[in-house]
């Protein structure tokens, strides 16, 4: 297969994701675009896959050729109420203090586009935080750890002191499913792990 079928750009500003997407061992190339995370959808599935979409197709304007442009968005929903990223310190606590005890879910869209062919998926994980006292509320929000995150907390650093059990893809909660990443690289025929075509079929 030549460089134009399967070169792949990632749509994402966000350091883990270009961490994560580098695990699988996929060339890549970064390129991102501002847009208000705005949804006309309001189940927590249905908006993270509809704002990775979203992300998809604004890279994929701005790109030459046709390479596969990957996104991702993810949101943390708790009894029917989507949380996004916090606004302050303040708003992190809150945040904190409304998932402590109890069991939320991580919903992160993942959006493929060619050539103006789209597909797209969403992969939900189950998170526990552990009860809280108030003094460990407020040195997680002043640890800013948790201000350009979903939901306010990072379970890839501090924030795993505030977890209590997870059910589900651990690298979904960090922003990038790599099972579901996986599996959409492949059917857009781009290899893993230096894979040749059809090493791994039906994998
Ligand atoms: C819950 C959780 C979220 N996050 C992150 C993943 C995402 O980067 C971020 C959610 O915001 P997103 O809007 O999904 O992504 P982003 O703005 O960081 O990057 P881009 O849109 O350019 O791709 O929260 C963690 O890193 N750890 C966690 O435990």
């Amino acid at each position: 297969m030549d460089d134009a079928t399967t070169s792949v750009v990632l749509a994402s500003g966000s350091p883990r994701r270009r961490e994560l997407l580098g695990l699988l061992g996929v060339p890549f190339r970064v390129l991102t675009a501002d847009l208000p995370e705005i949804s006309e959808h309001t189940d927590p599935a249905r908006v993270a896959e509809d704002l990775a979409v979203q992300k998809a197709r604004a890279v994929a304007e701005r790109v030459d050729g046709a390479p596969l442009v990957l996104a991702a968005d993810t949101l943390v929903a708790l009894e029917g109420a989507i949380l996004g990223k916090p606004r302050d310190a303040a708003e992190n606590a809150a945040f904190i203090r409304r998932l402590a005890g109890r069991t939320h879910e991580v919903f992160t869209g993942v959006a493929a586009l060619r050539a103006g062919q789209v597909t797209s998926g969403v992969e939900r994980t189950e998170v526990t935080f552990r009860a809280l006292t108030d003094a460990e509320v407020q040195h997680y929000a002043a640890s800013g750890e948790g201000l350009d995150k979903a939901g306010g907390y990072g379970i890839q650093a501090l924030g795993m002191a505030l977890v209590a059990c997870v059910n589900g893809d651990y690298s979904n909660v960090v922003g990038f499913p790599l099972a579901l990443v996986t599996r959409t690289l492949r059917a857009h025929g781009v290899p893993v792990w230096g894979e040749t075509s059809g090493a791994l079929e039906g994998a």
